[in-house]
């Protein structure tokens, strides 16, 4: 019986704490978000030395204007120490314990800007801008009434509205969507070989370019590649040899092509959006033509892993940020919304931890 209380008051116990830890999770995006605001992965790195430092040595560094000094330097602390038990800095303890320094792990050095001035940073900074921040607060009211999205409701207008009419906000928008992709495009494009013999490749939501760029860099027998996005985007697009920049709106045209990509476009829409979208592509495809769509695709069981909450947590994002129904969806309902747009099958390729290639094959 003492064995038996004494397990149910440790469960009892855990579940305080658990529930403790998820109350205050907010300080996890949030320190993040700061760390990238003071740009401390950049001052650690330092070209690549990683060399441990203390709060003290990374605000001189992020602060040079103010004599190597200013800022709280144990305040900073706080922050990467918490940031260090999820695996974002490695902490190291020195002079007998008295001294805390900081280096990057693996994933603290997504963090760093590269040559091409990109990083995950950009995606962070994105996701806490104050219109966004605004819409968490109304997560409660995708459930009440899910006809319009918190983004919507919070900000008077869907969210892409809103980025088009605030030039900060789509620039931010263009950075941290080739923050994310050019590390992803890197990794597929050494194994998957689904743009073979493909002359004319669009790009259905492709923001500034680089996805297609990397494409086509890669594959040179494709002749022709059509960046298609609104057109703001494209109007803050760069000039690339053999693309096209196409503005426009893709649920009223669809450029011809003979192959068409999309990444991370799906998601963010309704499942009679995905169908309007995908049947325009079926459309503007030939016999034989394919469409290559890139989305985050939720396994059918739930667990705790990182990649399933990854999925999971972006899918609460879409749900208000962009459509209260628009959603992570499972392979099988990427097979049933192809097959409703009219493609004969659909080949799924796992080759990324958070993306997923679906090929959409017309007859
Ligand atoms: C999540 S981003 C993905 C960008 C890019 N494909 C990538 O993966 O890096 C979705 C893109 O869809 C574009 N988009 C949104 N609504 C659109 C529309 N009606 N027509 C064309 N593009 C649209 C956005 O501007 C944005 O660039």
């Amino acid at each position: 019986m003492e064995n038996g209380n004494g397990e149910a008051s440790n469960n009892n116990n855990n579940a305080r704490l658990a529930i403790m830890e998820l109350a205050n999770m907010i300080s996890v995006p949030m320190s993040l978000n700061a760390v990238v605001r003071l740009k401390v992965a950049d001052a650690i790195w330092e070209g690549g030395s990683n060399a441990p430092l203390s709060p003290t040595e990374i605000l001189a560094k992020i602060r040079p204007s103010e004599g190597g000094g200013g800022g709280d330097a144990e305040n900073l602390q706080r922050v990467l120490r918490m940031l260090a038990s999820y695996g974002v800095f490695a902490e190291h303890i020195v002079d007998d314990g008295s001294q805390r320094r900081y280096s990057l792990t693996e994933v603290g050095k997504t963090l760093v800007t590269d040559e091409n001035g990109l990083s995950y940073g950009s995606y962070v900074l994105q996701h806490h801008q104050d219109a966004l921040m605004r819409a968490w607060t109304m997560v409660h009211e995708a459930v009440n009434d899910s006809s319009t999205e918190p983004f919507a409701k919070a900000n008077g207008e869907p969210a892409y509205n809103y980025y088009g009419t605030k030039p900060e906000m789509n620039n931010l928008m263009l950075n941290a969507m080739s923050g994310v992709s050019v590390p992803f495009m890197k990794a597929i494009l050494e194994s998957y070989n689904g743009f073979q013999g493909v002359k004319t490749l669009v790009d259905i939501g492709g923001s500034g370019g680089d996805c297609l760029k990397m494409i086509l860099e890669k594959h040179q027998s494709i002749q022709q590649g059509i960046n298609f996005d609104l057109p703001e985007v494209v109007a803050k697009a760069p000039k690339i040899p053999r693309i096209n920049h196409i503005g426009g709106d893709m649920f009223k045209y669809v450029p011809k092509g003979d192959a068409i990509f999309m990444k991370w476009v799906l998601t963010t829409w309704t499942d009679d959006e995905c169908k309007q979208i995908m049947k325009s592509c079926y459309n503007a495809l030939p016999e034989k033509g394919k469409l290559i769509a890139c989305e985050p695709v939720l396994p059918h069981y739930t667990d705790d892993s990182k990649r399933t909450r990854a999925l999971l947590e972006g899918d609460i994002f879409v749900m208000t940020i962009y459509r209260a129904k628009g959603k992570h969806r499972t392979e099988d309902e990427y097979r049933q919304l192809g097959r409703s747009a009219g493609f004969a099958d659909c080949r799924s390729l796992y080759i990324d931890h958070f993306f997923t290639i679906l090929e959409f094959h017309k007859l």
